[in-house]
């Protein structure tokens, strides 16, 4: 925790008075306009959603206008024309019964005591989920083990759904020591952190971290749990910092520990670390999420080893470390994708640059074509409760507008009273929030280099194609490359993505947008698009007589011999 936030461009945040390196001017996030109206009649006549009707509204429009007629009549025209939405993305969405063909954004769910039965996977993954994370701070090798081979077994027996499986290493974090029992501690009261190891009393809890007295300083602010209690160092031993408790509460066993604008001095994979990654190349697992990343040499050194085993997983970067905000661009770039880990940013830096900080990497993420998953306290409230509150709905749908390919479940799946209900919150909030969206943001540096790069010219005007006509896409692929690829243009429909490789089918779970079909290609370019089409026709996905654009590109474009690339209108 040695190093500040300090070089570079910096900026001292007037209000908090931490250094805080300069973050690009954000874009606000889109303003939206509630209208505090009654449903209108026509609307209950039709037997329609009473839902409330959200519209982009400029900036510079008023936040409440009066309800009178003309209102009203603009509300069920809006109202049309998100049904029309719907119906563009979703051509049969009518026949559709399973959530994860209808829903766009994808669901992380953290797989712990709540959900590590073979009954509670195979109910999360109807109920939603398309992605189980494994918490490598948590558990041992046995448990997650457990985990891995029930998610195959569900995906073996799955004909028409995949998860993935997303392995998190503990990384660099320091935690407070096992407790007995959890303490309370209340504000005002003298607190004590210990480098000595096997300490839990009332008065000292031991740190996992042996520089950590080194790293503090008088005055600095200790946050527990994310935030949830705070401590300001008043002194410090050989062996120990001693505080006094600002916010108290109950202290639980190996609670996080962040001291505010500060990263550990550790490196980012560690010894326990480099064990959990070779756990996850033995066991084929589909992403890791590596936690605490400070600058791009560490992806480097990660994939570099992942190439020497031969292993095909894709490397998720979680920006949760002060020190990776100067480095975003490079980290990025080097990965396949990146967590918004709000938990740890939270407490590194001030809870408020969270928010811009998570509009930033979403709109870098989706700018360079790489994954991005917003994390930690979505439907927080839910960890003991059966509803959410509403802020955290708003919180979903944000991170939908934003973008974001997948939003993920902490503690509400892993160790929370209702993890189904959890995830039902999760998919219809994300469900009815991009019903409303009329268009996205575009990738800006994708599709710059057309003459360059073919397939990104493909992605695109198959986008603009299927977006126009108000279709779904059909893509094949075997490496997922061109899913991909068309995911990050967000088209208004599903990309349905034919593939004969079972582990990239795993690994589209991700991607916004993807429903990943397995499917044995034939020789015969004519005969794999009809199979494909009547799969998709005899599973409901789409109807007769409904028009799909089709695309036949990529890296490995498959029947090159016999055709060339190319993107194409057929009717079902
Ligand atoms: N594999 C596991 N075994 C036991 N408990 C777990 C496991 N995974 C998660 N948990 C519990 O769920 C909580 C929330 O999960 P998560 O946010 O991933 O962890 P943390 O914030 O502690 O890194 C954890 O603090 C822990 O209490
Ligand atoms: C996702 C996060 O990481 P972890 O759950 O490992 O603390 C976070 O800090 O928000």
């Amino acid at each position: 925790m040695a190093q500040v936030v300090s070089a570079g461009s910096v900026n001292l945040c007037p209000t908090s008075g931490h250094e805080l390196r300069k973050l690009k001017p954000s874009i606000l996030p889109p303003k939206f306009h509630q209208h505090p109206r009654r449903i209108p009649d026509v609307r209950r006549r039709r037997n329609l959603a009473p839902a409330v009707t959200t519209s982009r509204l400029s900036r510079s429009e008023t936040a409440v206008l009066p309800v009178v007629p003309e209102h009203l009549l603009k509300e069920e025209e809006e109202f049309q024309q998100i049904k029309n939405i719907h119906h563009k993305g979703n051509g049969s969405a009518s026949v559709w019964s399973k959530p994860n063909e209808r829903r766009k954004t994808k669901i992380v769910c953290t797989i712990g005591p709540s959900t590590n039965t073979k009954e509670m996977i195979w109910k999360l993954a109807e109920a939603g989920m398309n992605v189980a994370r494994l918490n490598m701070s948590h558990g041992d090798h046995a448990s997650h083990q457990k985990v891995i081979d029930l998610v195959k077994e569900y995906n073996a027996q799955s004909k028409d759904n995949a998860i993935a499986i997303m392995l998190d290493t503990k990384g660099p974090e320091v935690r407070s020591g096992d407790l007995p029992q959890a303490i309370n501690l209340e504000s005002g009261q003298e607190f004590t952190f210990t480098i000595k190891r096997g300490v839990g009393t009332e008065e000292c809890v031991s740190v996992n971290y042996d520089d950590f007295v080194n790293d503090v300083e008088v005055g600095d602010m200790l946050l527990v749990d994310g935030g949830m209690m705070s401590f300001v160092v008043k002194s410090k031993t050989a062996d120990s910092v001693k505080c006094e408790v600002v916010d108290g509460g109950e202290l639980k066993s190996r609670r996080h520990l962040n001291v505010r604008g500060k990263s550990a001095t550790l490196p980012s994979i560690t010894d326990k670390d480099w064990d959990d990654i070779k756990f996850g190349v033995d066991n084929k697992i589909d992403f890791y999420a590596v936690s605490f990343v400070k600058d791009a040499d560490v992806v480097h050194e990660l994939k570099s080893y992942l190439k020497n085993c031969g292993a095909d997983i894709h490397v998720i970067v979680k920006i949760e470390s002060a020190d990776s905000i100067p480095n975003l661009h490079s980290i990025i770039t080097a990965s396949d994708g990146a967590m918004v880990a709000r938990g740890d940013l939270g407490a590194e830096l001030p809870i408020e640059e969270v928010p811009l900080l998570q509009e930033e990497i979403i709109r870098m993420c989706r700018s360079m074509g790489k994954a991005v998953i917003v994390a930690t306290n979505m439907l927080e409230s839910m960890i003991v409760h059966p509803t959410p509150t509403r802020a955290e709905v708003s919180d979903i749908a944000i991170a939908v507008r934003e973008g974001a390919d997948a939003v993920m479940l902490s503690g509400e799946t892993a160790h929370g009273k209702f993890p189904l209900k959890a995830v039902k919150v999760m998919h219809t909030v994300a469900l009815r929030t991009e019903a409303t969206i009329t268009e996205s943001e575009k990738p800006t540096n994708l599709g710059q280099a057309f003459t360059n790069h073919m397939s990104e010219m493909f992605a695109y005007h198959a986008t603009m194609m299927s977006n126009t006509l108000g279709t779904s896409t059909v893509v094949f692929t075997r490496t997922g490359f061109m899913a991909i690829l068309l995911s990050h243009y967000r088209p208004y429909g599903t990309i349905f993505a034919f593939t004969d490789e079972e582990r990239v089918k795993q690994r589209l779970a991700l991607y916004q947008g993807v429903c990943p079909v397995y499917m044995q290609f034939s020789d015969d370019a004519e005969e794999t698009f009809a199979k494909a089409i009547s799969y998709l026709q005899n599973h409901g996905m789409v109807k007769e007589g409904e028009e799909v654009a089709l695309v036949q590109s990529g890296r490995q474009p498959i029947w090159r011999s016999h055709s060339t690339h190319n993107i194409q209108v057929r009717k079902v």
